[in-house]
């Protein structure tokens, strides 16, 4: 886990295979890009400066290869890594199930009770292959304390939006609201 360091952010995405960690990725960072084809990650790193409540955050995104229950998790995807982006394919339930997998070996490795992270149901556009409903990711989301998106890198839905829920956790981690001044009873005061 890392220390808040200004205005830098490090995310690493995990997910199982072909859930669409990559083309998320690259939607975000390179946009409007899409590719069809499919070309298994092995790893890749790339950057993208955002806003976030007026200020630029320079956004350094790590796309992993995709995870089996058996994969050993690599310590260099806990060391200096402000949050995560956990994807699934809403028509794979194999996928939505490897997301409480993967928060657990988060956890184990970096051993942390609680990390900055947003669950990314991908592939929303497949509504006809639909096997995980809506209600069931905002439910394991609200159970593993994450923010919750539905997107489509193919249609472009809500690919920033994913990005700016994930920057609104880590933001409450490292640079959380100062208290609201409790209002005094004394009206006058
Ligand atoms: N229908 C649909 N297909 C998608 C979407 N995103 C990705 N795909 C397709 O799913 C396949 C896998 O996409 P990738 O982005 O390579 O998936 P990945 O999770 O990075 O895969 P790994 O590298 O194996 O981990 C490709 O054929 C993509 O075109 C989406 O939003 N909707």
């Amino acid at each position: 886990m890392a220390t808040d360091s200004g205005l830098k952010r490090k995310v690493v995405i995990l997910g199982s295979p072909s859930v669409g960690k990559t083309s998320i990725t690259q939607q975000f960072t390179t946009p409007p890009t899409y590719n069809e084809a499919y070309y298994p990650t092995i790893e890749s790193t790339s950057t993208r400066t955002v806003k976030y409540k007026g200020k630029d955050y320079e956004v350094e995104i790590v796309d992993t290869a995709g995870q089996d229950e058996f994969s050993l998790f690599p310590p260099k995807y806990a060391i200096g890594v402000h949050g995560y982006m956990l994807v699934y394919s809403i028509a794979s339930r194999q996928s939505f199930e490897m997301i409480t997998t993967l928060h657990e070996k988060i956890l184990d490795q970096g051993g942390l009770e609680k990390v900055p992270c947003v669950i990314v149901g991908q592939k929303s556009d497949l509504a006809n292959e639909r096997r995980v409903t809506k209600a069931e990711g905002d439910a394991l989301a609200k159970k593993l304390g994450a923010a919750f998106i539905e997107s489509s890198a193919r249609d472009n839905q809500n690919v920033d939006g994913a990005f700016d829920a994930l920057l609104g956790e880590m933001q409450r981690e490292y640079n959380p609201e100062p208290e609201k001044k409790k209002s005094s009873w004394w009206p006058w005061s």
